[in-house]
């Protein structure tokens, strides 16, 4: 059900019309759709309950980079996630928003000492270790602690995710995960290591997958090195195949995800079956755009509307700071006007006040506007606000969390005196 719709020729989400946020909040602003988030989560949770209903037999760990405002994390926690970090400053978010470290997992391929100290002083439930010299280093680094470091690897099944090549991470020249074929050498190094746990084992292939073939060869990939792994007695605690699943932003059609987890789990129960007589090596999973992608927006005012001989463009108040990924991928954003106004529609292409010709939101729109009126775009609820930045010391976006028809300001708009709080001048 989509929590984005006009009531009255105006665009609500849930039951908040988006110029009441704007008048509240101003813009440019981020909008979430509480029931959104909770739908989107429940479709795994649902599913994994469905398919794999042995106690703590699943466990879906929320990739926290796709949106870690704090109050996403917090509601995603009460509903029962995981989480996914890759950085110390993830976990800290993870822990002001009332989540359990022990259901947090560790990716990245550069974690530094600090930031593996921090996350065991937490005790993580493991790290997902993603080469030789980081396996020797976290040995270290526990050693030191006297505590033990848990680890999966990660591993690169070398499987084409067939997704923008910037995001495609399971190939063979993707800087991601131990290389599939030194991944038994790597666990038999890993198991001989003084303060190391070897709990588990981790893939994940790319993003905005839309269908799940990739996801599913690379499952029989790493249950294969699973298979090989018990013959040498090293046995595993989970398995954990990634995130990915896509969202559509345009026309596309992504895969259900009640239809991928059930063809994922009818594998992963059959070989449970015959391999652990059904004793349910736990399958986690690390989704992010799925479940906040089509849960945010980003309002944007209209400034002023410009006419040149070649083009028409609607000049708003967000830009590639805010939204960079049509200016990192050449991503398509849907634009919906916030009240639907007559009139004739013309062609524009939709940018942002920053000064680089690559500030673009959105290309070739059909609409109907002027200027003052407000924007949406759409499906702007992942890898939006996180990757943001502050170029043309521009502060980022406020956020508001809708429910039902409350608002809730969940971060207020940077002020331009926060951007050079941390500076200082020359004596
Ligand atoms: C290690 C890891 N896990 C999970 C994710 C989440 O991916 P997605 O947002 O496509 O579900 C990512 C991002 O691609 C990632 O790098
Ligand atoms: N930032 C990317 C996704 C990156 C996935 C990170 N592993 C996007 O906006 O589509």
């Amino acid at each position: 059900m989509s929590h984005f719709s006009y009531k009255n020729g105006v665009l609500h989400v849930e039951n908040v019309a988006l110029n009441a946020v704007s008048q509240q909040f101003g813009s440019p602003t981020y909008v979430y759709s509480k029931a959104a988030l909770v739908e989107n989560f429940s479709a795994y949770a649902g599913a994994c309950q469905q398919h794999s209903p042995a106690t703590d037999s699943t466990l879906i760990c929320y990739s926290v980079k796709s949106n870690s405002n704090l109050a996403v994390l917090q509601l995603l926690s009460r509903l029962g996630s995981g989480f996914d970090i890759v950085s110390g400053g993830e976990l800290l978010r993870v822990i002001a928003a009332g989540g359990d470290t022990r259901k947090v997992i560790f990716s990245g391929v550069g974690k530094s000492r600090e930031e593996m100290r921090l996350a065991l002083s937490h005790d993580i439930l493991c790290f997902n270790v993603e080469s030789i010299p980081e396996l020797h280093r976290l040995n270290e680094v526990a050693l030191g602690m006297g505590k033990r470091a848990a680890i999966s690897l990660r591993v690169n099944p070398n499987v084409d995710a067939k997704t923008h090549p910037y995001i495609s991470t399971g190939l063979k020249e993707n800087k991601f995960g131990v290389a599939y074929d030194e991944a038994l050498a790597c666990y038999r190094s890993a198991s001989a290591l003084s303060n190391i746990d070897v709990v588990g084992i981790d893939c994940h292939i790319g993003s905005q997958l839309l269908d799940d073939a990739p996801l599913l060869e690379a499952l029989d990939k790493i249950i294969d090195l699973v298979n090989q792994l018990a013959a040498e007695n090293i046995n595993l605690h989970h398995l954990d195949i990634g995130g990915g699943i896509g969202i559509t932003y345009d026309d596309e059609k992504p895969v259900a995800i009640d239809d991928y987890l059930s063809r994922l789990f009818t594998r992963v129960n059959a070989w449970r079956q015959a391999k652990y007589k059904g004793a349910p090596i736990k399958v986690m999973f690390e989704p992010g755009r799925s479940i906040v992608g089509n849960a945010g927006i980003l309002l944007t005012e209209i400034q002023y509307l410009k006419h040149s001989e070649a083009k028409n463009f609607a000049i708003v108040d967000a830009a590639m700071n805010d939204l960079m990924r049509p200016a990192m991928y050449e991503a398509w954003h849907g634009v919906q006007t916030v009240a639907q106004r007559g009139g004739q529609a013309q062609i524009y292409d939709v940018v942002g006040p920053v000064c680089e010709s690559g500030d673009w939101l959105a290309r070739s729109r059909s609409l109907a506007i002027e200027a003052g009126d407000l924007l949406a775009l759409m499906s702007a609820g992942a890898y939006g606000m996180t990757m943001s930045s502050n170029y043309n010391t521009r502060g980022r976006a406020a956020e508001v969390m809708v429910d039902g028809d409350q608002m809730h300001l969940v971060r207020q708009r940077e002020n331009p005196a926060d951007l050079f709080a941390l500076e200082s001048l020359l004596a």
